[in-house]
């Protein structure tokens, strides 16, 4: 990892510089340039103020020359050497910052922020509620990186409370306090901080091939070879951070695994399974070792949710100095286990194209949730083996304390690839499920899509946020009441790390739900249609009563449904 002139770097407004150990607290002006992260997590102590440039874009790229030839070595991420100096390598750095600008054929310029001279932003990658992510390179080392920018809230206006935006800062320094602790090759790694009045800058490694979600738009589910691929490298970051560090992520679906491209090479014979849409895309071979369908390295991403839940350096809980009550233990478990339920919502997804849990009605949903009630769908399961579905029903069991943990997931013979039986989790599916999708499916006009977003990527998204979210309530609402009246708890959460939310608090991952909702215009309200009060024979609607509060989904264009959906096959009429 590089850090050339981009030592972490803090700047509050006044100009004065804090402590990256901690981060309310100055230091002196002696603390300077960075080092690479270390395994400890030590984030280098520099301090750099963020002054306001003169001119934002790198002059330097009239240097460009097509017809140059670096005469020293390129590092695999396509960085140079930091040990070569001088002319030469400013003229090699700025060809490769021309040549990735190039590259980004959109010819879009983007925002000019202030804290980001070092770096040229090259396309955007993603957006989140106060965030935007982009590919850029270090006008410094050519190192190409993601910069996510992230809003900071702003002062209250006191004439317009409610109109506050922004992220707040705990919810960031949060984010990146857990990042510092973590360094395994299937996790982005934090490069760099940067923080101005206006923004958080999180300089992050690139993970060149975007998210897995559209690689299951594009293939419309995995090969179980490919799947296991993925879930295999999700799963050795999941043991890191539960084991090794102690933080579980609770955020763990398709858009927040990213991946490494490799190159395509398509498939010397088609393999179709029952319920396949003849022109399914070609996944293309797999190769052992390496990957398939452009998928090599998984890159797990986004700390946003994340908590600690034990100190990774006392091998305790956090802050509880000594005090490991069973309750805590149990909470311990709990939490990771809710990984390992997001991690058998993955391990569906790829292998069929569809989420395990969905209705049109959240309550419904959550319900379903609760009750682990999802099913293994005639046709589209049909070809799947045996180990895969058994493998799925231990991580989709409702029990947390029956669940399978991470260990037990990477002995299980489908992942090692035994010949030895596997058998179904106690409250598994039968193999053969018919219908289970009874709902009404009403659709926006078309001028009513709330998303720049392909309409049925956005809609699988929010299934997935969801239902996801669904769980993690339950299992919060589970803590709370495993812990409603022991005093000694009260202060648990504010012991165990200064940065995670106190008990009753906002909280983040609970939200979400809400915030889902939000962006897909949906509202839990009384109206909320249930599949009982649905007919299955009606038609889907328009609704354009403006008043209309009901859960609307427009799976209409749902891309995987669609494709997924065969006029006329047995079953499955969604
Ligand atoms: N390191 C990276 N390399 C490539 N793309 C990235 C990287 N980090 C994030 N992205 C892209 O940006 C998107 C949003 O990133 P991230 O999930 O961290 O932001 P967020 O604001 O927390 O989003 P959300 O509101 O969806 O939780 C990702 O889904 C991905 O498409």
């Amino acid at each position: 990892m590089i850090f050339g002139k981009n030592p972490f770097r803090k700047s509050n407004n006044a100009g004065e510089k804090l402590n990256p150990q901690n981060m309310n607290t100055p230091v002196s002006d002696t603390g300077k340039r960075g080092r690479a992260l270390g395994s400890s997590g030590n984030f280098p102590s520099a301090t750099k103020q963020t002054s306001k440039p003169e001119t934002r874009l790198p002059t330097r790229r009239a240097h460009f020359d097509e017809n140059f030839t670096p005469s020293f070595q390129v590092e695999p991420n396509g960085s140079r050497k930091k040990e070569e100096t001088g002319a030469e390598y400013e003229r090699a750095i700025q060809a490769m910052i021309e040549k990735a600008i190039a590259e980004e054929s959109s010819g879009q310029r983007y925002p000019l922020y202030e804290g980001l001279e070092d770096y040229t932003l090259l396309s955007k990658t993603g957006d989140g509620a106060f965030s935007n992510v982009y590919k850029a390179i270090n006008n410094t080392t050519g190192e190409k990186v993601a910069i996510k920018a992230v809003q900071r809230a702003q002062p209250v206006d006191p004439i317009n409370p409610g109109r506050r935006q922004g992220c707040e800062s705990h919810n960031i320094l949060k984010e990146i306090q857990l990042m510092r602790r973590v360094q395994h090759p299937n996790i982005i790694q934090l490069l760099d901080f940067i923080q101005t009045p206006e923004n958080f800058f999180l300089v992050l490694e690139l993970a060149e091939g975007g998210e897995l979600f559209h690689q299951i738009v594009r293939f419309t589910y995995f090969s179980e070879e490919l799947a296991r691929h993925v879930i295999l490298q999700t799963a050795h970051a999941i043991r890191y951070l539960h084991e090794d560090c102690g933080i579980v992520h609770r955020d763990i679906k398709p858009e927040n695994l990213l991946f490494d491209p490799i190159d395509f090479i398509p498939s010397k014979i088609r393999k179709y399974r029952a319920g396949d849409d003849p022109d399914k895309a070609d996944e293309g071979e797999f190769r052992p070792g390496v990957g398939g369908g452009t998928i090599g390295r998984i890159r797990l991403a986004d700390f946003g949710l994340s908590k600690v839940i034990w100190d990774s350096h006392t091998q305790t809980p956090c802050g509880t100095m000594g005090y490991t009550a069973p309750e805590i233990v149990r909470d311990g478990r709990y939490s990771k286990s809710v990984d390992m339920w997001a991690l058998g919502c993955v391990l569906y997804t790829v292998l069929c194209g569809f989420p395990p849990f969905y209705d049109e009605s959240i309550s419904s949903l959550t319900n379903k949730v609760a009750h682990g009630q999802y099913t293994f769908l005639s046709p589209w399961w049909d070809d799947i083996s045996k180990g895969a579905k058994d493998l799925v029903s231990h991580l989709l069991t409702v029990d947390p304390d029956s669940r399978y943990d991470i260990h037990q997931l990477l002995a299980h013979p489908w992942i090692t690839q035994s010949e030895e039986p596997t058998f179904p989790a106690s409250d598994a599916p039968p193999m053969k499920s018919e219908s289970p999708f009874s709902y009404d499916v009403a659709t926006f006009a078309d001028d009513e899509i709330p998303s720049a977003r392909t309409p049925g990527v956005n809609s699988l998204r929010e299934i997935f946020n969801i239902s996801y979210a669904a769980h993690r309530m339950e299992q919060e609402r589970l803590r709370k009441r495993l812990y409603r009246g022991n005093q000694g708890m009260a202060n648990f959460y504010g012991n165990m790390n200064d940065l995670i939310e106190e008990e009753g608090e906002y909280d983040p991952a609970t939200s979400n739900v809400e915030h889902a909702l939000k962006r897909i215009n949906i509202a839990n309200s009384p109206n909320s249609r249930s599949p009982n009060t649905a007919s299955p024979q009606q038609k889907p609607k328009k609704q354009h009563d403006s008043g209309f509060k009901g859960f609307q989904l427009n799976l209409s264009n749902a891309t995987l449904y669609n494709r997924r959906h065969k006029p006329g096959a047995s079953t499955g009429d969604f």
